[in-house]
């Protein structure tokens, strides 16, 4: 079992330059920076080489997306990157996090899970190949305003009640983007507490806002608001309050 700690640990090595055995993060400190820079960047920001030699990043628009799908991406990647008043381009106030199936050649689960297992691991909303099936979604982060912003196209998989988006899946997308924006905050998190009201149906097909606002640090938890509404603002279609929890890196490995 130790052995196949350290390959894990090796694994999380091989994302960048920390050392696991001080990755607890219930403090911040240098090293907890270091970890949350790293997954920030495992986590799409610039995924390294232990991967595939070319992952697909599945946050770049494709044929499936409707016009008001790509009219917002448009609109928030075009603030990545602006222009200074002498002509020079820097980085702007939203930043879009690529997206890949997988975080890691040795999926993180704990040391139990089989190697086959562990190799055929996938991001629960990256599964399905289909491109405009199920998930589709692109997340921008803003980190003055301690904001992140997701355009999420629900496919015909993901039919509930008749015509419409089945709520768990509206809760995984709620996760995914609470989830993605505390661990940016936070660095290494679990979900522990998600508290959905839900307002109103979401019409399968349609294009639809979550956003995610940073509402406290406390210790360990990072508490988060999330509102999805339609792309106008117009109907709110959730709105969620949710509770992550900081964890030892050894949490998630040894799966304890
Ligand atoms: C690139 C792709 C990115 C995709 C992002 C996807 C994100 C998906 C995230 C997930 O879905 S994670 C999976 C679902 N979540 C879990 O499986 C978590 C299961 N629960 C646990 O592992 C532990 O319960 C947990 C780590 C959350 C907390 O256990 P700990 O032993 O580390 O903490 P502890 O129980 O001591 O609690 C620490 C504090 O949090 C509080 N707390 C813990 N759980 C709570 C809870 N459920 N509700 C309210 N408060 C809670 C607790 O009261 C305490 O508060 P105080 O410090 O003020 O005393």
């Amino acid at each position: 079992m130790a052995r196949s700690l350290g390959r894990v640990f090796n694994g999380f090595q091989r994302l960048g330059s920390l050392s696991p055995m001080k990755a607890h993060l219930s403090q911040p400190s240098a090293t907890s920076v270091a970890v949350r820079s790293t997954l920030v960047r495992s986590m799409g920001l610039a995924l390294p080489s232990p991967f595939f030699s070319k992952p697909r990043d599945f946050s770049l628009p494709n044929s499936s997306w409707s016009s008001e799908m790509k009219r917002l991406y448009e609109h928030y990647n075009s603030q990545c990157e602006v222009e200074t008043e002498a002509g020079e381009k820097q980085e702007g106030p939203w930043r879009r996090l690529p997206s890949y199936n997988r975080l890691l050649k040795y999926a993180t689960g704990g040391v139990y899970l089989s190697k086959i297992i562990q190799s055929q691991a996938r991001l629960f909303t990256r599964n399905i190949k289909e491109t405009g099936a199920a998930f589709e979604y692109v997340l921008f982060v803003n980190s003055e305003e301690k904001k992140c912003v997701c355009i999420f196209q629900a496919g015909h998989l993901l039919e509930g009640p008749p015509g419409h988006v089945h709520g768990g899946a509206i809760a995984t997308m709620i996760d995914t983007v609470t989830g993605t924006h505390a661990t940016i905050l936070s660095g290494p998190v679990m979900t522990a507490n998600l508290n959905i009201s839900y307002r109103s149906p979401i019409p399968l097909g349609s294009t639809v806002l979550l956003e995610s606002t940073l509402d406290r640090k406390e210790g360990r938890k990072t508490f988060i608001t999330c509102k999805v509404t339609s792309t106008d603002g117009s109907k709110v279609h959730t709105e969620t309050t949710a509770l992550f929890v900081s964890i030892n890196i050894g949490h998630l490995l040894l799966g304890g």
